[in-house]
């Protein structure tokens, strides 16, 4: 029996902002904190659902799950992965030392979000995307402060939440090297993972100390063949004193070894070697290259739901996307300029059935009305003064098999448009200057920024064009407008380096409108984490200049609007001799704004 008061500590809440953070959004979420904790748990059916769904992030995180087991064998404790809604999706431990119903609490199917938990290490590790052990009174449930745990968030290579990994036991079995244990195995686990995301890429794993090769502490890039970087793991990024990823040729001393060197040396077989790091230091290196896909993983690791933070608008894109994934259906995606019509684009292509074939983009706003045709529908051999002599195959033609994406359709030319219509009615293509027709079977997706059916309506644009492409039409919300900006951010800076924002400078995110959307976004985002160097926060003051002065404008607009509106209201008013409900009518505003204005 426990004689102690279980309270929360209001004075060593005020210590974690994030402690206080969880009790603000437990008591947010409506809990009560002296009520019976309500266990949600889910059927063995809809368990079993989530556990296939989850499969490939389930079955990498057992062997480590084992490992940790070991390590804590005797502290009588439980671990748990959850994933990132924090549903139990596997947990193995010694519980003898809990409660019935905590029994019940840690297995299969239960729920610990925040939301139905209040403040405990698994939900709150996933609100805050961070570390954190929540321990006895810390607790925001009182049915739940005898319980101490502590959890670790597992991103996947492009900092998406997968899930957590936690330790929960009595309170009494609290040890202060737990949640450094947890760390290295969410580290190995994240590093299998990022071992198995990529195909036609290479693998570098590397330490400047050999003995650490093969441990959680090595560093992995992963590079495709032109050398751009596609993902590195923490160490990777501390090794090479980087903030971000970075091209081979920035990661490595271009004078020692090129990437070609290293991708002949390991094409067939992995090959050990000694590399440069750009700052001279000598590592011990192993390259590999893989081709190909990981089963194991292609069903967890959905790219349409990485991209589905927490929007509502976005969430129910997702869902009708993934819907007509694979039936054929073109699908026209609408949004301001760098809402993310291309990324969902992207994503649409590696989920669908042609994923393994080629995704092929086209801007037709940026090639020159000349080029557009050859560059869409290719040439035939000395079709005109000055093409290639053996041709050239011409986008359409890549796509075959995969994914055409047309970005700024909107701007296509009208002589064009006729032209990809009869290609896309018959389903085969004849390149300029020849006489031979190629079948061709694509999926096609469509973006602009435009409005289409205006585009139409001016004569501008192909009504059976504009028939032909949206099969189905989504429209993506600007970032204004988007309910889940403070986890994209959060998302943003993980892949930055994993630096924090003030608040203050979070509130002045969420305030802003953001005309660049998501490209403004990252942009001003990578230059303060440039700007902050070594510190570990994000504040205003890293903020770039221009940027900082937009806002200002901003202010300025709206409080010039606001002057401006309130000087039309009592123009009104004394016009109306001071009839609030006449001057409300000719303003067309509600009374309430007339009287809150006058
Ligand atoms: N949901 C998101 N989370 C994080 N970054 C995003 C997201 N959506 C877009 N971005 C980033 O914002 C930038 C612009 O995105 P993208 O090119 O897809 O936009 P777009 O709508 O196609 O722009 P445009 O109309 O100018 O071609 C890219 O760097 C992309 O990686």
């Amino acid at each position: 029996m426990l004689c102690k008061e279980l309270v929360v500590d209001q004075f060593e809440l005020s210590q974690s902002p994030h402690l206080l953070a969880a009790h603000q959004r437990s008591q947010q979420y409506g809990l009560d904190a002296v009520t019976q904790a309500d266990y949600v748990i889910l059927s063995a059916k809809q368990l079993q659902a989530q556990q296939e769904e989850q499969r490939g992030f389930y079955l990498q995180a057992l062997p480590v799950l084992s490992t940790l087991y070991q390590q804590i064998a005797k502290s009588h404790s439980t671990i748990v992965l959850t994933d990132a809604n924090g549903l139990v999706l596997h947990a193995l431990g010694e519980d003898q030392f809990l409660a019935k119903n905590h029994k019940v609490a840690l297995k299969p199917g239960a729920i610990w979000s925040e939301q139905y938990q209040g403040t405990n290490a698994i939900g709150t590790a996933l609100a805050e995307q961070r570390a954190i052990t929540v321990h006895a009174e810390q607790h925001f449930l009182r049915a739940n402060q005898v319980l101490t745990c502590a959890s670790v968030p597992i991103f996947s290579p492009d900092s998406s939440l997968l899930g957590v990994i936690d330790v929960t036991g009595d309170y009494r079995s609290y040890h202060a090297s737990t949640l450094s244990l947890i760390k290295m195995s969410a580290q190995e686990l994240e590093n299998k993972i990022l071992y198995h995301t990529f195909r036609n890429a290479l693998y570098i794993s590397f330490h400047s100390r050999a003995e650490f090769m093969g441990t959680a502490m090595e560093g992995i890039l992963v590079f495709d063949v032109d050398g751009h970087c596609l993902a590195a793991n923490q160490s990777a990024l501390f090794q090479l004193g980087a903030a971000a990823p970075m091209p081979f040729v920035h990661c490595f001393d271009a004078r020692q070894q090129s990437i070609n060197d290293i991708l002949s040396a390991c094409r067939v077989n992995p090959a050990q070697l000694t590399l440069t790091l750009h700052n001279g230091m000598r590592i011990a290196a192993i390259a590999r290259f893989a081709n190909t896909p990981q089963a194991t993983l292609s069903k967890r690791f959905s790219h349409l739901n990485y991209l589905n933070t927490g929007d509502s608008q976005v969430a129910r894109i997702i869902e009708r996307v993934s819907k007509v994934l694979g039936h054929g259906i073109p699908i026209l995606i609408t949004g301001e300029t760098g809402s993310g019509k291309e990324l969902l684009a992207q994503a649409i292509h590696k989920d669908s059935p042609q994923a393994s074939k080629n995704f092929v983009a086209v801007n037709c706003a940026s090639i020159p009305e000349s080029l557009i045709e050859s560059e869409l529908f290719g040439y035939a051999e000395g079709a005109f003064t000055g093409a290639k002599r053996s041709g050239n195959h011409g986008k359409i033609i890549q796509a075959h098999g995969g994914t055409l994406f047309l970005d700024e359709i909107g701007d296509m030319p009208l002589a064009l448009q006729a032209r990809l219509l009869r290609v896309l009615q018959e389903r085969e293509i004849t390149p300029l200057g020849s006489d031979r027709s190629i079948a061709i079977d694509m999926a096609l997706i469509c973006a602009t920024h435009r409005d289409l059916a205006a585009q139409v309506a001016q004569g501008l644009f192909r009504e059976d064009l504009y028939y032909r492409i949206q099969g189905l039409t989504v429209k993506l919300p600007p970032v204004r407008e988007r309910g889940d900006l403070a986890i994209v951010i959060r998302k943003m800076l993980h892949s930055l380096g994993q630096k924090e924002l003030s608040s203050a400078a979070l509130a002045l995110c969420l305030n802003y409108d953001w005309p660049g959307n998501f490209r403004q976004l990252y942009t001003v985002l990578r230059t303060a984490a440039v700007l902050a160097g070594d510190e570990k926060q994000l504040d205003i003051a890293h903020f770039p200049d221009d940027f900082i002065d937009a806002i200002a404008a901003n202010h300025q607009q709206a409080k010039h609007l606001h002057t401006l509106s309130t000087q039309a209201i009592q123009a009104a008013i004394s016009e109306h001799h001071g009839n609030i409900s006449a001057a409300a009518r000719a303003l067309g505003i509600s009374r309430n704004t007339v009287y809150r204005n006058k």
